[in-house]
């Protein structure tokens, strides 16, 4: 028997199963009239045996399953064994005409949601299954959002399928096979942190620690000890000893970001883990063998630091084993669309929203901009038009909308020329230039000083939390401006 709701062939997919299995024929099928009135938005179907309630399992999603206790063969119990290791999230109502509650406990205790007696009470039986049906909705709401959080885990895929990308994956899996130091090179932005992840995840210490140290965001002072540890008493305030994170990442993988930063004192120890494995905690007089793989990366001209005597050689060397080069996103403008297409479809998940398309004409636009700041900036952009975006298209209009926000526009460069760009009232007129001079000041001092706004805040005389303020107004990080080149 089927007795489907009146729900149209075109919706079934939003059906809800539910299957009511007795070997009483006619009882099965009453059952199933009496569920299936009160619920017209259920598939509701009748099995007159364990097997076939399995087969109906086996074939398709189904929230909700009413088994008598007591049938031939295959009994309810057993049926509700099998059942569960199909599908563990299935929703099990038992029905006994002659079960005591011992038999009712037993049956939840093998993981039936709920159980009902004969003879059925109707509303009885709506409530339990309302509420079987609710479980079900909620279970599956679960899994789709633990379904999400698993992709972002595996974010881990370098999106692009231009020559550039390729040869970059391909790189990377031959790396990944061997276990030397690796110097991964790149503008900032451009995915080195994922390819250092990737590396990690493909090789054979994929299931170990992998630990990521942003050089430049520890205090010079501190650095020595995150890195390497220390012992008590080693300098005012250390009270405890601290284990560091060469110490924390054995056996797995230690991800040095933006190494050309790192003060002579941190470079020689480093230097001297590569050549021996060992490592020596502040204020100790012993070192300690570790076995960790250095991923090393850098938005700096390493060499120019070299010829600087900023950066000591043999360091450079041995850093230098395997290297890896990210090319900025203006290199490779055909993998914007394939990006920008990644990036919106995550963020709609993230937000819980509907699928959204782009307009070919924002597709376009996409793909001729320069992207300083290079798939970080195209990403965050992207979740800002998604954000924005109140219908299903995003189109050239939002674009626009979404740039004069952060005080930009959608021309490439604007040179300022200190006059307004359209008739209007003196008060406007002055804040649009002052606007416009802001940002071109601001762009231009974080590129002279390469990103570092401690710097950029004492020659403006602007506070940090100024200027951070600004450089947020404008929708820019620090960061987009280390990789830039500038004088001195
Ligand atoms: N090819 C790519 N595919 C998908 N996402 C990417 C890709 N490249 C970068 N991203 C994303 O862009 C953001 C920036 O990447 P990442 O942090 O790896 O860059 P980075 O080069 O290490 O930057 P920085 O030098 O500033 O530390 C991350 O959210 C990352 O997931």
């Amino acid at each position: 028997m089927n007795n489907r709701s009146a729900t149209s062939p075109t919706n079934r997919d939003s059906l809800v199963d539910i299957v009511i299995v007795d070997d009483e024929q006619d009882f099965a099928r009453g059952l199933a009239r009496l569920v299936s009135g009160r619920f017209p938005e259920a598939r509701v179907e009748a099995a007159l045996s364990g097997a076939e309630a399995l087969r109906l399992l086996a074939a398709r999603k189904v929230q909700l399953m009413i088994t008598d206790l007591r049938m031939p063969e295959m009994n309810g119990m057993q049926l509700l064994t099998e059942a569960l290791k199909l599908d563990p999230d299935l929703s099990m109502v038992v029905l006994s005409a002659y079960g005591t509650i011992e038999t009712a406990v037993e049956a939840l205790h093998a993981g039936a949601y709920d159980f009902l007696t004969k003879p059925i009470e109707p509303e009885q039986l709506f409530r339990v299954v309302a509420k079987g049906l609710e479980r079900s909705r909620l279970l599956t709401e679960n899994n789709r959002l633990r379904q999400i959080l698993s992709q972002q885990d595996s974010q881990g895929e370098l999106v692009g399928e231009g020559p550039a990308m390729r040869t970059l994956r391909q790189a990377i899996g031959a790396v990944a096979q061997s276990d030397y130091t690796v110097l991964i090179r790149g503008e900032s932005g451009t995915g080195k942190e994922l390819a250092a992840r990737l590396i990690h995840r493909l090789g054979g210490r994929a299931d170990n620690p992998f630990l990521v140290v942003n050089c430049p965001a520890i205090p010079e002072n501190l650095l020595e000890s995150e890195l390497f540890g220390h012992v008590r008493g080693a300098f005012t305030g250390a009270d405890k000893a601290h284990q560091g994170l060469f110490a924390a990442a054995h056996t797995g993988t230690l991800h040095l970001d933006e190494i050309g930063d790192i003060s002579p004192a941190v470079q020689t120890k480093l230097l001297r883990f590569l050549q021996n494995g060992e490592i020596r905690p502040v204020g100790s007089n012993e070192s300690q063998s570790v076995d960790v793989r250095v991923i090393a990366s850098t938005n700096r001209d390493l060499e120019a630091s070299l010829r600087d005597n900023a950066f000591r050689e043999d360091l450079y060397y041995r850093l230098n084993v395997l290297t890896l080069t990210l090319p900025a996103l203006r290199e490779r403008p055909e993998d914007i669309p394939l990006l920008a297409g990644h990036f919106l479809r995550r963020s709609c998940e993230e937000m819980g929203l509907a699928g959204k398309e782009m307009d070919a004409e924002v597709l376009q636009w996409l793909t001729a901009r320069p992207w300083p700041g290079n798939v970080r900036e195209l990403q965050s952009f992207i979740r800002r038009l998604a954000v924005f975006c109140t219908g299903e298209r995003l189109d050239m209009a939002l674009v626009r909308r979404v740039l004069e926000g952060s005080g930009q526009t959608d021309r490439p460069h604007r040179p300022v020329h200190g006059r307004p760009t359209r008739p209007m009232a003196y008060k406007e007129a002055k804040a649009e230039v002052v606007h416009a001079f802001t940002q071109d000041y601001v762009r231009n001092l974080l590129t002279l000083t390469r990103g570092n706004v401690s710097e950029a805040a004492r020659i403006s005389g602007l506070s940090r939390v100024a200027l951070q303020k600004i450089l947020a107004r404008m929708g820019e990080q620090a960061a987009t401006f280390r990789s830039q080149k500038g004088a001195p």
